[in-house]
């Protein structure tokens, strides 16, 4: 039966180990090969000593209980996962043509229609994500990866969380809750439209908008949303626009992500084919 069936009780014997893809921090991943089926996945290793060291344990719960239960063709696939005495294994998805953000530094900066394609099939997996409660918290190119036909895979959901609808934690009324904890100032869903924005901004410019040298200033730039566009690379005025109505300091004012798939931007620039693919493949998947 095919890697992605529920249930099953995986070993290292189930594969055959091929060659290293790559280091997160908490280990190695490796290509791999799951013998009956011969499908081809990425094993990612995790050594128990550094998850207890670090204290992520209970993050790496979450992030397998969330990725597992997520389908969707712009989403790496986590198909299970097992542990040994030292290690605890994730069979994860394998993305053809590796790192996004190698691509990136590789030609610089996108084009605008690379650019818009990119960011539709993200809002589309964000729609999906948030749909379900999930907000993923760490969109950045790093955690991007692409799939055999170009199409881009969101991976790592280390930092993903489920949120709840703050009306249902409030359980009712909000009249008797004390002001810190009204104020408080809990991030939601919004928190991806944002980092899709800098993510937007990073594929034309080959940068990040609030870049610099050091983080006390980074951090001066996104609180006072200092944006700027470059004269170079040429962006257009309605990439710009697009890009100014998601970096807003008040997260409730953020273009909301359907409303980005219907910018003239997005409609002249994104590849369609990408949107009706993924559409097919997701009808197709057993
Ligand atoms: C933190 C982390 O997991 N980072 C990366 C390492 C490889 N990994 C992959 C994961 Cl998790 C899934 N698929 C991958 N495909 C590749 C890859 C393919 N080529 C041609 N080159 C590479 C590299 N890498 C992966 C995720």
């Amino acid at each position: 039966e095919s890697v992605a069936a529920e249930k099953k009780r995986w070993t290292l014997n189930d594969f055959d180990i091929g060659k290293p893809l790559g280091r997160g921090k908490f280990g190695h991943v490796y290509l791999a090969r799951e013998k009956r089926s011969n499908h081809i996945v990425a094993l990612k290793v995790l050594f128990k000593s550094q998850l207890k060291q670090s204290q992520v344990e209970h993050q790496l719960r979450r992030e397998v209980e969330i990725q597992s239960h997520l389908r969707h063709p712009n989403i790496l696939r986590l198909y299970g996962y097992f542990y040994d005495q030292k290690r605890v294994y994730l069979i994860l998805e394998y993305a053809a043509k590796g790192e996004l953000y190698k691509e990136l530094q590789k030609c610089k900066h996108f084009s605008e229609r690379r650019a818009a394609t990119y960011v539709a099939s993200l809002a589309r997996a964000l729609i999906y994500c948030h749909g379900k409660h999930v907000i993923h918290r760490d969109i950045k190119p790093e955690n991007l990866l692409v799939g055999a036909e170009g199409e881009l895979k969101i991976a790592d959901f280390g930092w993903s969380v489920h949120t709840f609808n703050r009306r249902r934690t409030m359980c009712g009324t909000l009249d008797y809750l004390p002001p810190e904890m009204v104020e408080s100032v809990e991030h939601d869903a919004n928190v991806d439209i944002w980092s899709l924005g800098v993510l937007c901004y990073e594929f034309l410019y080959g940068e990040p908008p609030f870049e610099a040298k050091e983080h006390s200033d980074t951090y001066r730039r996104i609180v006072q949303v200092d944006l700027k566009f470059p004269p170079k690379p040429i962006v257009s005025s309605a990439a710009k626009d697009l890009i100014s109505q998601m970096l807003v300091k008040d997260s409730s004012r953020r273009l909301p992500l359907h409303k980005l798939l219907e910018h003239p931007w997005v409609i002249q620039n994104a590849d369609p084919s990408g949107f009706v693919r993924s559409c097919v493949a997701q009808l197709l998947k057993p």
